[in-house]
């Protein structure tokens, strides 16, 4: 019976998982995150979930059975990756440039059992409707955009600043879980509503 390794520290791509009824052991084991010289960022984001999930299931020790899902998620705006803000000058940048505007968040999705190996690549447009310098301080005393690509959490205190998504909402959140239940059933993991082929 196939077991899944989530090869991940974020608690939302945990949670994610149990609003599907996916059981997971966490199985982290840390990658560079830095992209390479004119990386694409769709090409860095595929990159990051297959190392993640390559690095999880080497420290499983390649044991058998074992399935491992990662992923990893980008703010991209102007084809300019914005990581996670390193401080409060950074934050306000981040913020100010995405105020206004329609920004494209992507995650990738990549599993990896044994020598088998998949992964996918989700884009969502996500528009920000005008903030005040005010708002953007406001928004960094509430601790809420540290740990996050773009400083921000749509699934958090930054919904008021969402006009408009379109796209996959689970996916700017951390996890498409759409695909994500698809690649699961491929890989033989039970998933609500996914008959398993594996
Ligand atoms: C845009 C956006 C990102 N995020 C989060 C999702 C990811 O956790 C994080 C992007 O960083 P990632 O490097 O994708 O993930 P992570 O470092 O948090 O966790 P790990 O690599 O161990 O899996 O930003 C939100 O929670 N809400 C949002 O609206």
């Amino acid at each position: 019976m196939a077991e899944l390794f989530l090869a991940s520290a974020s608690p939302r791509r945990r949670e994610l998982l149990a609003q599907i009824a996916v059981p997971c052991v966490t199985q982290i084991a840390s990658i560079d995150e830095n992209p390479l010289p004119d990386e694409p960022a769709t090409a860095y984001v595929e990159r990051l979930a297959r190392e993640k999930v390559r690095a999880g299931l080497t420290a499983l020790g390649g044991r058998a059975n074992a399935v491992v899902l990662g992923a990893d998620t980008a703010v991209v705006l102007d084809g300019r990756i914005l990581g996670k803000p390193q401080d409060f000058a950074d934050f306000q940048r981040m913020l100010r440039a995405l105020a206004g505007r329609t920004h494209q968040v992507l995650t990738a999705v990549a599993l990896v059992s044994g020598d088998r190996e998949a992964a996918r690549v989700v884009a969502s447009d996500v528009t920000f409707r005008a903030l005040s310098e005010a708002e953007i301080e406001a928004y960094w005393a509430s601790g809420e955009p540290c740990d996050k690509a773009g400083g921000y959490g749509i699934q958090g205190l930054a919904a008021v600043f969402v006009s408009r998504i379109e796209g996959s909402y689970s996916a700017v959140v951390g996890l498409p879980l759409c695909e994500t239940a698809q690649l699961l059933a491929d890989f033989g993991i039970p998933c609500w509503q996914m008959p398993t082929q594996g």
